[in-house]
């Protein structure tokens, strides 16, 4: 299979501190892949590599099927890299920002830029400084300008760092859009819910190597346990049920919250013992792991060796 990004074997120290321990991992066209890890973890270092910014100790990098050591010329035409950081002009409105890119690019057609201000809902405020703009319609505003030179692969270096929860919600959805025009998307990010929202694989990068890597479905089967929270009318009823079977009770909200092993059977046989005792529940819910648990799992472990 012919894969947009795919690393073997990859390691990197600055000086004789090591950074990347022996990471391989392989991106599928057209798909959303989300590098995962906490400050310091290596995300950037491992960016840098496949956008040829920064040369690779060992290991192999190929990017839309070209070698990013021989063949990074190639790589650089095939791909788009928006950093931490919006790197637009403040100076010059928005549409110049675009043309000024576009010029760079060799594709300076004012229809295309129109579209992407549209697209990015950037219309009203195009010719405008871009100092006068928000941080969100900033990070849109590089995002359009990465979008210029029709990359097949998009690398994005934590793009909601420091948005408020409004401006990431709309970065979602434009990342969501971007991803359905079959770009490639390659993010790194500290927050599950947005590996959760957009990415259809994930790795968990943790102290420089890979933790647990996967489709989201497959890293959520890491952590094997499920839990299923009970509601309750009557906080009587909460304390027999905790009694009964233990769990996490919350009293304000009346519920009780048990590990599961995920599997219908256990759940029915929960539920009778609590029928047989004429507990009465008003709902039940079984909750699925979230990624959050499976990360801060993983880190925990780590930290006990
Ligand atoms: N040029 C460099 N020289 C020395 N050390 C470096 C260099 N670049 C990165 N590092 C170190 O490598 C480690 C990984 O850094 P990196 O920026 O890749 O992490 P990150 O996972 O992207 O973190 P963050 O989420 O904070 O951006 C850090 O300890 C950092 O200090």
């Amino acid at each position: 299979m012919n894969y947009a990004v795919e690393v073997n074997h990859l390691e990197k120290s600055f000086a004789d501190f090591s950074v990347i321990k022996d990471v391989s991992f392989s991106v599928p066209f057209g798909k959303v892949f989300a590098l995962l890890g906490t400050n310091g973890a290596g995300k950037t270092t491992i960016i840098r590599m496949l956008t040829t910014l920064l040369k690779a100790d060992s290991g192999q990098i190929k990017v839309a099927g070209y070698d990013s050591t021989n063949e990074s010329k190639e790589v650089r035409n095939a791909i788009s890299l928006t950093g931490q950081t919006a790197s637009v002009d403040e100076i010059l409105t928005g549409r110049e920002n675009l043309i000024l890119i576009g010029n760079l690019r060799h594709q300076n057609e004012a229809q295309k830029i129109q579209e992407l201000l549209e697209r990015f809902d950037l219309i009203d405020a195009a010719d405008r400084p871009v100092q006068t703009y928000s941080g969100g319609m900033k990070r849109k505003l590089d995002l359009a300008m990465s979008l210029l030179g029709n990359p097949k692969i998009l690398f994005l270096d934590e793009p909601t760092t420091g948005l408020d929860p409004q401006a990431r919600a709309t970065m979602w959805q434009v990342i969501q859009e971007i991803k359905a025009t079959g770009v490639t998307i390659f993010l790194t990010t500290q927050y599950l819910e947005e590996a959760d929202q957009l990415a259809d694989q994930v790795a968990i990068l943790n102290h420089g190597k890979i933790a647990v890597q996967g489709s989201l479905a497959e890293v959520k089967t890491h952590l094997p346990q499920g839990q299923l929270e009970l509601t309750f009318l009557h906080k009587e009823d909460l304390q027999k049920a905790l009694t009964l079977i233990g769990g996490v009770a919350n009293e304000e909200a009346l519920t009780l919250t048990v590990v599961t092993d995920n599997q219908v059977a256990e759940t029915t046989k929960l539920l009778n013992e609590l029928q047989q005792a004429q507990i009465i529940i008003s709902q039940f819910e079984q909750k699925q792991p979230t990624l959050n648990d499976v990360f801060f799992d993983i880190i925990e472990k780590e930290r006990g060796k």
